[in-house]
């Protein structure tokens, strides 16, 4: 019955928590944990190219905020950038850039905030059960990816101007974005329909 409730109103990582209770808090709490881990990961997945570089993080802030909802999404990436500030290298240029707040108000700030507004944006449109659809998954991840990705351009544009913003901080990103925001919105809704098959 519970499965079944679940399939029908919530993200996917209600399938996997307790209820209530002490076990439901610390499930989600490991899997905060768990989510900081795979956004790290993701961070160190990268192309050089500069200022900001390439690098599998949106696809994990996709992944983890469309199957966690918003809440507990948000609050990884609160998490995320929490580790980020008491100086963890948990970000793409971390140690080498340097390390805790004065690099998250470096070159790539806006982007790491946009990512914890990108997170509310895509559990939201998960919490409401988009996460079953993939054109409706794909619309909400990419305003989502808009959003985060014009924060990103206007933080760098303070520090180096408009055009070289866009130059280093928008082009070299459009193709390799969609296709990862292409990928998130297969993915989570062919992972439901083989729990439903099954
Ligand atoms: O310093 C960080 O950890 C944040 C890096 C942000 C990289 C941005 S996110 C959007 C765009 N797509 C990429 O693959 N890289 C940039």
């Amino acid at each position: 019955m519970r499965k079944t409730m679940a399939i029908a109103t919530t993200p996917l990582v209600s399938l996997a928590l307790p209820e209530k209770g002490a076990a439901r808090l610390a499930t989600q709490l490991l899997l905060a944990i768990v989510g900081t881990l795979l956004l790290t990961l993701s961070a160190k997945t990268r192309v050089l190219l500069g200022p900001v570089d390439i690098s599998m993080q949106t696809l994990a802030v996709f992944l983890i905020s469309a199957a966690f909802g918003m809440r507990l999404g948000v609050a990884t990436l609160l998490l995320y950038m929490a580790e980020g500030a008491i100086g963890l290298p948990v970000f793409q240029g971390t140690p080498e850039k340097g390390i805790g707040i004065a690099y998250m108000l470096g070159s790539t700030g806006g982007y790491l905030f946009g990512f914890v507004v990108m997170a509310a944006i895509v559990g939201w449109a998960a919490d409401r059960g988009w996460d079953r659809h993939p054109v409706k998954l794909f619309n909400a991840i990419l305003v989502a990816e808009i959003v985060m990705m014009a924060m990103g351009f206007a933080w760098l544009a303070l520090l180096i101007g408009p055009e070289k913003s866009w130059q280093f901080g928008v082009a070299p990103f459009i193709v390799g974005d969609l296709i990862k925001v292409g990928l998130a919105a297969s993915l989570v809704p062919a992972v439901w329909s083989l729990l439903k098959r099954s």
